[in-house]
C-alpha cells in the first residue's frame, strides 16, 4: 500500500469511525474537519468511539481545513451530501492530479464529485453502519452494517482493490463491487423511507413495525426503485432492504416483509434513530433532504414518473426544518394522505 496518509474530509460519525480504526491498525491518516473543538480532541486527547460494537480511545492527526498542507492521493470525503460542493472546492487543491476521492456518503454525491474532479478520479461507496457524532472527541458506533467499494465505471482497479482492503481494516465483510449504483440506489430507496421515519420522534423500528405507516413507507420506496429502473439500475439487497420486494410487480406482502426485517434490523442498534432525526431533533439544523429525495424526485421527473410521496416529504421536512411543523405521528401521516 502507498504510503502518504488517507485523507478523511469530514470527521464526524462516518469519517471519524473509519480514521479511528484506520490509524488503529496504523494506517498513516490524516481527518480534516471544521470543528475546532473536535479536531483538538482527536489529535491531543483522542476519539473515543463508543457503544456496543467496541470501545477505545485513539489518536487520530487532524487539522482543519485552513490548517492543512500538502497534497494527497487518497482522499474519503465524509460530510454531509449538502457540504459536497463547499468540501470539494477546499479539497481541490489538496488532491494529486493522479488521486481520488471516495465518496462515504448517502445520496449520488459520485455525480457531483466526478462533475468537479473528473469521474477518473472519483469512487463510490455505499456505507450503513449506524453512527452519532455525540460531541468533541466522541463518536457512538451503534451497529455494524454493510460497507460496499466500486468505482463509478464498474472496474476493479489496484486502486479498487486496495481500498477494499482497508474497508475490511474496519469492517471484516466489506463487498467490493463491480455494480456501486445499485447500492446506492438501494440505499436511496431505504434512504427515503428513512426520511419518513424522522417525521416523527419515534424510533426507526417503531416505525417499520407499525402497520398503519407501511402503505406509505412502502410507497415510498416503490417510487425510488421505479426511478432506479429507469435509469437502468438493478438496486441490490442489504440488511433487511430488499429491493425487488417494492419492484412495480411485487405485491404488497413482499413489501410488508421488508419493513419487518428492516424492524429486526434496526432493533440492533444503538443507534435508535437515523441521522435525519438527529439533525432535525438534537442538531436543530438542515437534513440532507433535497440532495437525496430531492434529487431522485428530479431524476424520475426526466424519466416522465411521478412522485407525489417523495415530494410530500421533500416538503415535510422543509416543514420540520423551518419549524413550520413539529415531528409527530401526524405529521408522518400527512404522507399517508398522499395515498387517498
Ligand atoms: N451517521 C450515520 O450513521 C450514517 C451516515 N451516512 C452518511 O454519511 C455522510 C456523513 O454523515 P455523518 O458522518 O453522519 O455526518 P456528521 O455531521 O457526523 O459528520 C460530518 C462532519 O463533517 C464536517 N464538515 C462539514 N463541512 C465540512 C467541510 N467543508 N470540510 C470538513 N469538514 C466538514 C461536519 O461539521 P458540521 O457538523 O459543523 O457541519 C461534521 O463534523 C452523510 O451523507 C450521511 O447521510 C451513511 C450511513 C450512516
Ligand atoms: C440509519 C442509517 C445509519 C442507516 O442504517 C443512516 O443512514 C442514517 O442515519 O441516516
Amino acid at each position: 500500500m502507498t504510503e502518504d496518509p488517507i485523507l478523511i474530509w469530514g470527521a464526524g460519525a462516518i469519517g471519524g469511525i473509519l480514521g479511528a480504526y484506520w490509524a488503529r491498525a496504523g494506517v498513516p491518516v490524516l481527518m480534516v474537519d471544521i470543528v475546532p473543538e473536535h479536531v483538538n480532541a482527536c489529535a491531543t486527547t483522542g476519539l473515543s468511539i463508543e457503544g456496543p460494537v467496541e470501545e477505545f480511545r485513539q489518536i487520530v492527526p487532524c487539522v482543519t481545513p485552513d490548517q492543512l498542507t500538502g497534497v494527497y492521493s487518497r482522499i474519503v470525503l465524509a460530510v454531509k451530501a449538502h457540504a459536497t460542493e463547499g468540501a470539494l472546492a477546499q479539497l481541490k487543491p489538496h488532491l494529486a492530479q493522479d488521486g481520488y476521492v471516495l465518496s462515504a456518503q448517502n445520496g449520488l454525491n459520485e455525480r457531483v464529485i466526478a462533475q468537479h474532479i473528473g469521474a477518473d478520479r472519483t469512487i463510490g461507496a455505499f456505507v450503513n453502519y449506524g453512527a452519532d457524532w455525540v460531541g468533541p472527541g466522541r463518536i457512538l458506533f451503534g451497529n455494524r452494517a454493510a460497507v460496499v467499494v466500486g468505482e463509478i465505471d464498474g472496474m476493479i482497479r489496484p486502486r479498487t482493490t486496495e481500498l477494499h482492503q482497508l474497508m475490511q481494516i474496519f469492517e471484516p465483510d466489506a463487498v467490493l463491487t463491480e455494480d456501486i449504483w445499485a447500492y446506492l440506489w438501494g440505499k436511496l430507496g431505504y434512504g427515503a423511507m428513512l426520511f419518513a421515519t424522522a417525521l416523527s420522534m419515534d424510533s426507526m423500528t417503531e416505525n417499520f413495525a407499525d402497520p398503519a405507516r407501511g402503505p406509505a413507507l412502502m410507497g415510498l420506496a416503490r417510487e425510488v426503485m421505479k426511478t432506479a429502473l429507469a435509469e437502468g439500475v438493478s438496486p441490490k439487497p442489504f440488511n433487511g432492504f430488499e429491493p425487488s420486494s417494492f419492484l412495480p410487480d411485487a405485491g404488497d406482502d413482499a413489501a410488508r416483509k421488508s419493513l419487518s426485517e428492516l424492524a429486526f434490523f434496526n432493533s440492533k442498534t444503538a443507534k435508535t434513530h437515523t441521522g435525519i432525526y438527529r439533525d432535525l431533533a438534537v442538531r436543530k439544523r438542515k437534513t440532507e433532504v433535497d440532495p437525496q429525495v430531492g434529487t431522485v424526485a428530479q431524476i424520475a421527473a426526466s424519466h416522465g414518473i411521478d412522485t407525489p410521496l417523495l415530494r410530500k416529504l421533500v416538503e415535510l421536512i422543509h416543514d420540520i426544518e423551518e419549524g413550520r411543523r413539529d415531528m409527530s405521528e401526524e405529521t408522518f401521516h400527512e404522507l399517508t394522505k398522499v395515498l387517498a
